[in-house]
């Protein structure tokens, strides 16, 4: 592995954004402070070759053949209790929208750096964010990534440019909150759970929906920096869509995995809050995206949680047991804005949030 840094390269505040970096002139070197596996020595490399994740064939949750739906649901239960993660087929959301956002969400990235920087704010709940890594306020080692972050439920925002945005946004948001909820509504159904419980109990017809890009522009030393470092989603369901570049890295059996997307397939993972409310049934899965050299990759990760003022805690029907007995919750309750608030707030650094809401269970002697 090369881990030669030059030294005299620029500051990286002199660029607001990564892709401005990677289009300076003749960059062989990344500045140290990109150089992430040199900070972090102790992350692996993902492991080959790449194992086949769960494939959930949407169009069957909704059969009108019983025995097909209930296969579909006990499905969606295994790949969220063994794996955290499943790549969804046939969910009906046109090919043509999916291209046409990972397009417009390019011709953003492509805008003047100016316009883009009114997007910069200060707030980590501000409806419209643009920016580089994760956090520069609390990051040493910055992340190879610029990305812009919009909510887009309950309340629709959109920049102004470019001009289609807004109406693509608004389709793509609800085509996908529709996709979310139907599985949400499965995975409720595969806990022992009424089909709308977990919608319900978390009020996600008025649920924060974020779209997330991400933007990763070739990066010469790929070997030394990280894309998006380590970490879990908030929320309850986050639908990735790549531009067909690879990079997305899943923690599976201690050891990183890449995942690669069948075409016009989702990426799903489940998010901090499912594992709360299936008190720990279903875990949070652990997920980074590495670099290349190649290519710029694109991804736009929709994050679908409860409504702002949820607070969330493990549902009671999954604290008894089928004698009767109780089963301890694991997790503290908070209200989602909290968590976002948080989260957003600091570094990206594994699950650490979420094991701030945890609690230690004494167990008798
Ligand atoms: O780019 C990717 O593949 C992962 C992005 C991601 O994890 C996120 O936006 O939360
Ligand atoms: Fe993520």
């Amino acid at each position: 592995m090369a881990s030669s840094v030059a030294p005299l390269l620029q500051p990286r505040d002199n660029f607001s954004s990564v892709k401005l970096l990677a289009e300076s002139p003749s960059l062989d070197f990344i500045p140290s402070s990109y150089a992430y596996f040199n900070a972090h020595p102790h992350d692996s490399v993902a492991s080959d070759p790449q194992v086949s994740i769960p494939v959930i064939d949407f169009s069957l949750l909704s059969s009108n053949n019983p025995d097909q739906r209930l296969q579909a649901i006990r499905d969606l239960g295994r790949a969220c209790q063994d794996w955290g993660f499943f790549m969804v087929v046939n969910h009906g959301i046109p090919e043509s929208l999916m291209n046409a956002i990972i397009d417009v969400t390019n011709e953003f990235f492509n805008l003047a750096e100016e316009e883009k920087m009114g997007y910069e704010t200060k707030h980590v709940l501000d409806p419209i964010r643009y920016g580089t890594s994760f956090n520069t306020s609390k990051e040493q080692i910055f992340l190879w990534r610029d990305f812009l972050k919009v909510f887009v439920h309950p309340d629709f925002h959109c920049p102004r440019s470019p001009r289609v945005f807004s109406e693509l946004l608004e389709e793509y948001a609800k085509r996908t909150r529709g996709v979310a909820r139907e599985l949400l509504g499965g995975i409720s159904q595969s806990l022992g759970l009424e089909e709308g419980y977990i919608a319900k109990l978390l009020d996600f017809d008025s649920g924060v929906q974020i779209y997330v890009a991400n933007y990763y522009p070739p990066c010469p030393q790929p070997e030394l920096a990280m894309g998006i470092a380590p970490h879990s989603d908030h929320g309850l369901l986050t639908l990735l869509l790549q531009n067909g570049v690879g990079g997305l890295q899943i923690q599976h059996n201690g050891k990183w995995v890449n995942v690669n997307a069948l075409p016009n397939s989702f990426l799903v993972n489940t998010g901090d809050h499912l594992e709360i409310v299936s008190n720990g049934k279903y875990k949070s899965i652990l997920h980074r995206a590495v670099v290349n050299n190649k290519t710029k990759r694109i991804s736009i990760a929709m994050a679908n949680g409860p409504s702002f003022d949820a607070c969330v805690a493990p549902a009671s029907p999954l604290l008894t047991d089928s004698h009767g007995n109780q089963i301890p919750g694991l997790y503290a309750p908070m209200k989602f804005r909290e968590y976002l608030e948080r989260q957003q707030g600091n570094k990206l650094d594994g699950k650490s949030c979420l094991d701030r809401v945890k609690v230690s269970i004494c167990t008798p002697q």
